[in-house]
């Protein structure tokens, strides 16, 4: 594509129009024939890498910045600058692949714990009928086939390619995990929600976003997208009532809440659980259609609600309850989200991904009501994240565990001790549990899993399907789920 398509700009002489072969946003990854952006970046402005872009063969530059004005640069490689490049260009690379979003019908799930897990089963759902493709934490591609690509929601160009692929593959239907960073940095501009689900809103991600404000700011807006019909919202959140009542007039609202207590917020999903143990529970459950029995295979309190979000969605593309019940009761819970191990002779070991405060509180209150014995729990922070949010964690494992191992999880840049330094400020050094410290996250698991006894549970919290340890730049392999059915199995 020439340049000139590819910015709509007809003004572009024809020696400063080059034609475009592909798309670069790290001048480390340009081959010749490549545009190169260059993004004003969060620590370096991406100018500094120019030359290096154009050394490896960019024909083009478009850079961000406050003025909008041409420049040749000496090597007469057209480059031009563009203000808020990074919000234009979700809108430059659909172009680039002739708009591959603009005929589905995308579903956004954003939230800060939770999104995975919906998304899953709305897709999971939804490719009972047609394949469905799925983009967030554990990858994208068509659902049950999906490919790593380490990121919650992909960078723009990422994005466009993807939904490329999964046009040409004949998918209809996308249901997207949408971070807050992916929101403020413009990556899923121009994709066209059709319905967006709010799951809840805590502490996390402050390194990024600085104050909750602006962190819920940052997910309000997939609120006010443009071209929106359905919200599908949590009330039990407040920050989903308060989104609610923010909510354009033109979108249509389903809410969904399992505390049905207040008749001011009265959810139009809700549920009432009949019975429960570690692998499942009964449910009963009120649409505006009525009430319906359903059992599902899934386990903790807050996948009920994910559950309801779930509903929320299918209801909002006008299928029916009759054919969403059947689909629930055969419903696969997510890798690493609440995943039961255990054998005759062992204790309960859940391998789980919270690594939030809120997230592992809830886990720990729900396993609590499940454990005859003593509840441990392995956990860590991870590097260069919020540092705000260890001590919280510290606290929080220490007021409902039994047993807690600090240990690593994803340390990158930092220090494991430092980390850890950061958890340990949130224990009271007088409290009747105090924890035990074991860096090395093999050990730990061993550890946990060999003291404890078969009616105790073993929480193993923060890494759920990762299948790695993230040390300085490194991915070193390493896998909680597998390391804790080797241990069984030898049990
Ligand atoms: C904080 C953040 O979101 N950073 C993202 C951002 O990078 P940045 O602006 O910090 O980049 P920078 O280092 O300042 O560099 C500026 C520019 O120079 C370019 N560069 C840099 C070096 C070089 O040699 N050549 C070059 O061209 C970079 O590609 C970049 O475009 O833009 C980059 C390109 O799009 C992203 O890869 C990068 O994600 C980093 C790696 C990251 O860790 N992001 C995480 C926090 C993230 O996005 N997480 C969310 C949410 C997680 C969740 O809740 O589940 C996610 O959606 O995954
Ligand atoms: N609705 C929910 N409310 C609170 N906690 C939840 C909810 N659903 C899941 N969790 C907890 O959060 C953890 C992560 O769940 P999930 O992967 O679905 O969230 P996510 O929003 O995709 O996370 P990430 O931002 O890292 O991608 C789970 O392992 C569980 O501990
Ligand atoms: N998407 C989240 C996942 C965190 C998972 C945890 N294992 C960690 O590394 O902190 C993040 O990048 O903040
Ligand atoms: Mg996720």
């Amino acid at each position: 594509m020439y340049l000139s398509d590819l910015l709509n700009n007809k003004q572009l002489s024809q020696q400063n129009n080059p034609l475009i072969k592909g798309l670069k946003l790290d001048s480390r990854h340009v081959q010749a024939g490549d545009l190169f952006f260059a993004l004003a970046g969060t620590k370096i402005h991406g100018e500094h890498y120019i030359a290096d872009a154009i050394a490896r063969g960019a024909v083009a530059i478009l850079k961000e910045a406050p003025l909008s004005r041409l420049e040749i640069l000496a090597t007469e490689t057209p480059c031009l600058s563009i203000p808020h490049l990074s919000q234009h260009l979700g809108e430059i690379v659909a172009r680039f692949y002739k708009h591959p979003a603009k005929t589905m019908r995308v579903t956004g799930v954003t939230g800060t714990n939770g999104k995975t897990s919906v998304s899953h089963f709305i897709a999971q759902l939804l490719s009972q009928q047609q394949p469905a493709g799925l983009i967030g934490t554990l990858g994208y591609g068509c659902y049950g086939n999906l490919e790593n690509i380490h990121y919650t929601t992909p960078d723009a160009l990422r994005l466009q390619a993807i939904f490329a692929e999964l046009r040409d593959k004949n998918v209809h239907d996308v249901v997207m995990e949408v971070s807050s960073h992916a929101l403020v940095q413009g990556r899923v501009n121009t994709i066209p929600f059709k319905t967006a689900v709010f799951t809840n809103l805590s502490r996390d991600h402050l390194d990024y976003h600085q104050t909750m404000e602006e962190y819920a700011e940052a997910k309000r807006l997939l609120f006010q997208w443009e071209g929106l019909e359905t919200a599908v919202i949590n009330i039990d959140d407040p920050m989903g009532r308060n989104f609610l009542a923010r909510l354009p007039s033109e979108v249509r609202c389903i809410t969904y809440g399992l505390e049905t207590d207040n008749i001011m917020n009265k959810p139009m999903i809700s549920a009432t659980i009949l019975n429960r143990d570690l692998r499942g529970c009964t449910l009963e459950i009120t649409t505006p259609t009525g009430q319906y029995q359903v059992a599902v295979p899934i386990f903790g309190q807050f996948n009920i609600s994910n559950i309801l979000a779930t509903i929320g969605v299918l209801l909002s593309y006008n299928i029916a309850i009759e054919n969403i019940l059947p689909s629930l009761s055969t419903i696969t819970p997510v890798a690493g989200r609440m995943e039961y191990f255990s054998n005759a002779h062992s204790p309960t070991v859940i391998v789980d991904y919270a690594h939030t405060p809120d997230a592992l509180q809830k886990v720990l209150l729900t396993l609590r009501t499940h454990c005859k014995g003593q509840l441990y729990c392995v956990f860590g922070c991870g590097g260069n994240r919020d540092r705000g949010k260890r001590p919280l964690m510290g606290e929080i494992v220490q007021a409902i565990a039994d047993q807690m191992i600090i240990t690593d999880d994803n340390p990158r840049h930092e220090e494991s001790n430092v980390i850890i330094k950061d958890i340990l400020r949130g224990c009271n050094p007088n409290a009747p549990v105090q924890p035990t410290i074991i860096p090395n996250r093999e050990q730990a698991i061993h550890y946990a899993i060999q003291q404890a006894i078969p009616n105790d549970i073993v929480l193993i919290a923060g890494k759920g399907h990762e299948d790695y340890q993230e040390i300085g730049s490194e991915y070193l392999p390493f896998s909680d789920r597998a390391l804790v059915q080797e241990i069984l199995s030898g049990q």
